[in-house]
């Protein structure tokens, strides 16, 4: 029997991976056998294109690199992912928690094409692409964190400030990042992706607060 395949999907610097921490360390003491992987696999060799790209290799600007071709990398380094590390345990029934997913590619790719046809097209190509011709599992449930984009912005300028990281070519792109959460809310209608409130007008919600609703999300899920 197969294992559920559970993505926590955001705008950057959303919380995702706070949340996805909270949610394994919560599960695993309900003794679920629970998997906890993130997308890009940046410690894996695999990502190898998508640091360049988002190191500024192609281009300073996330336009520079088309959406197809972009998408490529990060799909290839997913398949890796898969491969060598967590298809076994999804097909032996296990819960895999990911932080990020196809569903990245869905949205800060596609929002690269205006013409509304033309994203369209690139949205059925990519879930062939990933999910048919690759053969990635289709995920059980998407739990979108919806974080408002100036309130990301001041937690991501907090976390380069104080990790003293650069900020990847999509970061520092604050235009591009708030038409992705537009973006991010009209597939979560279209795709009938889960949304969990992440802030209270200029400020993020307690971190537990924002848990507690993911939780109920998945609890429902698992008890289904
Ligand atoms: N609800 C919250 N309240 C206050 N700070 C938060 C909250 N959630 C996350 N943070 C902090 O904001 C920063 C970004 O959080 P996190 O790394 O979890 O986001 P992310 O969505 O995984 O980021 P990225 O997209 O860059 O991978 C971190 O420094 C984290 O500690
Ligand atoms: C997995 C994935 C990611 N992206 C984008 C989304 C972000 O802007 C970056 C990754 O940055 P993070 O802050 O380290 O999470 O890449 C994408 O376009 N497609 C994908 O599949």
């Amino acid at each position: 029997m197969k294992g559920k395949l559970i993505i926590i999907e955001a705008g950057d610097g959303s919380g995702k991976a706070t949340q996805t921490k909270a949610l394994y360390d919560h599960l695993q003491a309900d003794g679920h056998r629970v998997h906890r992987i993130e997308f890009p696999d940046y410690k894996d060799d695999s990502s190898a294109l998508v640091r360049m790209y988002l190191g500024g290799a192609f281009g300073e600007k996330a336009a520079d690199v088309n959406a197809y071709a972009a998408s490529t990398f990060f799909a290839v380094d997913r398949f890796a992912s898969y491969q060598r590390k967590w298809r076994d345990y999804y097909e032996a029934g296990d819960i895999i928690l990911a932080d990020r997913y196809t569903t990245s590619n869905m949205v800060h790719q596609a929002v690269k094409l205006t013409d509304k046809t033309e994203r369209e097209n690139f949205l059925d190509w990519l879930w062939d692409f990933e999910f048919t011709k690759m053969g990635l599992p289709v995920p059980d449930k998407v739990i979108f964190l919806d974080m408002a984009p100036e309130v990301a912005d001041k937690l991501i300028a907090a976390r380069a400030e104080e990790t003293a990281t650069k900020k990847d070519i999509h970061e520092r792109d604050t235009d591009y990042l708030h038409r992705c959460h537009n973006a991010y809310l009209e597939l979560a209608d279209k795709y009938k992706w889960d949304k969990v409130i992440c802030n209270e007008g200029n400020n993020p919600r307690k971190i537990e607060d924002i848990h507690r609703d993911v939780y109920k999300l998945v609890d429902k899920l698992l008890k289904e």
